[in-house]
């Protein structure tokens, strides 16, 4: 689903500076993997290339077997709103728009018509356990419930990849628990792909696979196997490998 390949990141500006050397990193269909690192460890960097938002310095990036270098602007507009879905630390709802016209809004950036849009946004708030709020403004739902609509916002159109941006980064460990279950059922039941960037363990522990970087270049990758504790266990102990995670970890929470 997808493949980086040998891909750096180099920004310019007053200083010139390498976020990324050389990384490779392949996604199978169905897989959801997990990317860890220290703060300024290129991670943002990396989902930002993935995600189409910035290209890579050199390198390249396919998604399904596309090489997103390639398209133009255009073209990775369509690319990024047909086969892409995402979800954010903050949310990125709409205040102004219910949380049922926020769930349909790639719908109406691609003319879908309303009936159709109606019955997408029932069946999904119904699979994401949302039905009850869709009539009520952003302000006036949990931080849970508002990450459950951004999720629902970045599944109505079935997008082949979906990409997380500290999806639990502002959710208390409950909240944040929920999400996962919901995520990895996601994943589970449609198998859609997922890259997850999160400074959370409980939250990696979710994962089939985490990939770590350090200082803009692969690090290790270790495997979930069948018990998400001792999953856990292992992501702490590799964090605490790596370094750099003491002032950035939130306190430890209990699988
Ligand atoms: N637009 C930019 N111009 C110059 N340097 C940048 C730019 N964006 C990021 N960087 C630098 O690249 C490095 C990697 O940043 P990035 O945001 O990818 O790290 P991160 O691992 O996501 O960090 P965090 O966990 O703190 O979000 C950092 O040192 C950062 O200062």
């Amino acid at each position: 689903m997808l493949e980086v390949q040998q891909v750096s990141k180099i920004y310019e500006g007053n200083v010139t500076y390498r976020a990324l050397t050389n990384i490779d990193l392949t996604i199978a269909d169905g897989e959801f993997v997990g990317i860890m690192g220290p703060s300024g460890s290129g991670k943002t960097t990396l989902l930002n290339m993935i995600a189409t938002v910035d290209a890579p310095t050199t390198g390249s990036i396919l998604i399904g077997g596309k090489d997103i270098g390639k398209l133009d602007n255009h073209e990775l507009a369509v690319f990024r709103r047909r086969e892409l879905g995402f979800v954010f630390q903050d949310f990125n709802l709409l205040n102004t728009l219910t949380v049922e016209e926020n769930i349909v809004l790639p719908l109406t950036l691609d003319g879908t018509r309303i009936s159709e849009m109606k019955q997408k946004s029932r069946e999904i708030a119904g699979k994401l356990g949302i039905s009850s709020i869709m009539k009520k403004r952003t302000y006036e739902i949990s931080g849970g419930q508002a990450q459950r609509t951004a999720i629902a916002r970045a599944m109505i159109h079935s997008p082949k990849l979906l990409l997380a941006d500290e999806p639990t980064g502002n959710l208390d460990s409950g909240a944040a628990r929920d999400v996962m279950d919901l995520l990895e059922t996601i994943n589970r039941q449609q198998a859609t792909t997922m890259m997850l960037v999160t400074h959370d363990a409980l939250a990696a522990s979710y994962c089939h696979r985490v990939v770590f970087i350090k200082d803009g270049r692969f690090y290790t990758e270790i495997h979930r196997g069948d018990n998400r504790q001792s999953f856990f266990q292992k992501i702490m102990d590799t964090l605490s490998l790596l370094g750099g995670y003491n002032h950035d970890v939130p306190p430890v929470r209990i699988p």
